[in-house]
């Protein structure tokens, strides 16, 4: 292997730049040339690459976002896409590729595997709804992200008396909400994984007023119900005058937690070694702190799955 190629796909997530640079430093490292493919799948497919080096990735390990850019790319779901990102790799001497994103950039790194082409995946994406890994780069920050916000929007809360509704992100899985809720102390959590009762919401925030509680902090990730739909539903079945908060992107920036950093680090450096060692359609993980490699298949089809017993935590530690 001579020449790597790089690319970061989905959502970005903070700490994709810290494995951007890990993946070049350790590649050069190792005497290999790398070009980056800017805006994921889209790139590839018009060849549109630059070479890194050592260099080009300095001063990136802390900043947020993708220096390679990212997209999402219905074209590249195609049979035709794909064959011209196959092109465009041969044309550009890469024989081998690293994938940085979430699960659908997995499913994409998995039919380019098919194609013959060696690829190993980095798990990065807000939403931790890849299994087989302890965390997915960036959602550590994420969260810290919401917590910062719902610590804020208890100070608020709790000095008019108010009910606050706070809409974070998850289109299909509740991990954000789920540990924003655990970690800020909310009242109630609703994620898309578990169909609610509104009735069931309203008695419970009536039982906390009756039991003293003169303000209330309700989380719910976005794939549930939106933040203002919840408020309709509220005023209507209880009465309730919320106030909603929806903190959308501002979770998907900033600056990697150190958790984020050194894990973008580690799975940066180990995806090169695992490359170099010849395996493909692997996904570069962590699982219970140990660097292994997961087939990609297995990083969407074995579930994650929210902890049943957390989502019960939260309800009985808001009495
Ligand atoms: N089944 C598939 N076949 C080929 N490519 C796919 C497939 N699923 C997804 N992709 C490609 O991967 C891109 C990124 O996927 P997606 O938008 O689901 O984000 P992600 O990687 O899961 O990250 P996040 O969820 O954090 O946004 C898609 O836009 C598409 O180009
Ligand atoms: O508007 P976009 O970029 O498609 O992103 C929205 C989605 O991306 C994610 O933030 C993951 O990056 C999801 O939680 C969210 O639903
Ligand atoms: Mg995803």
């Amino acid at each position: 292997m001579k020449r790597i190629g790089l690319l970061t796909s989905g959502g970005d997530a903070p700490g994709m730049n810290a494995a951007i640079r890990s993946v070049v430093r350790n590649a050069v490292w190792h005497g290999l040339d790398v070009m980056g493919f800017e805006q994921g799948y889209e790139g590839l497919m018009d060849g549109k690459c630059v070479p890194l080096d050592a260099r080009s990735v300095g001063a990136i390990i802390h900043r947020g976002g993708t220096i390679l850019r990212t997209a999402r790319s219905e074209r590249f779901k195609t049979e035709e896409g794909r064959t011209r990102a196959l092109h465009q790799l041969t044309a550009c001497g890469v024989d081998g590729l690293v994938v940085i994103g979430g699960d659908g950039s997995f499913r994409g790194a998995w039919e380019l595997h098919k194609l013959g082409v060696p690829v190993v995946g980095i798990p990065a994406t807000i939403d931790n709804d890849v299994a087989h890994c302890d965390m997915t780069i960036g959602c550590d920050t994420a969260l810290n992200t919401a917590l910062e916000a719902m610590r804020r929007l208890r100070d608020t809360a709790s000095s008019h008396d108010r009910l606050f509704i706070i809409e974070v992100m998850g289109r299909n899985c509740g991990y954000i909400a789920l540990h924003t809720a655990l970690s800020g102390g909310a009242e109630c959590v609703l994620v898309p994984e578990r169909p609610f009762d509104i009735q069931k919401l309203c008695d419970g925030l009536r039982r906390s007023r009756a039991s003293g509680k003169s303000y209330s902090l309700v989380v719910v990730a976005e794939g549930a119900i939106s933040g203002h739909d919840l408020k309709l539903r509220l005023a209507e079945c209880g009465g309730y005058d919320a106030r909603v908060t929806v903190l959308g992107y501002i979770q998907r920036g900033g600056s990697p937690s150190a958790y984020d950093a050194a894990l973008a680090t580690r799975l940066g450096a180990f995806a090169v070694d695992r490359l170099l060692a010849g395996s493909s359609g692997v996904m570069a993980s962590l699982e219970c702190g140990v660097p292994r490699e997961v087939p990609l298949p297995q990083t969407w089809e074995d579930r994650r799955g929210l902890k049943e017993e957390l989502m019960e935590l939260v309800e009985r530690l808001s009495i």
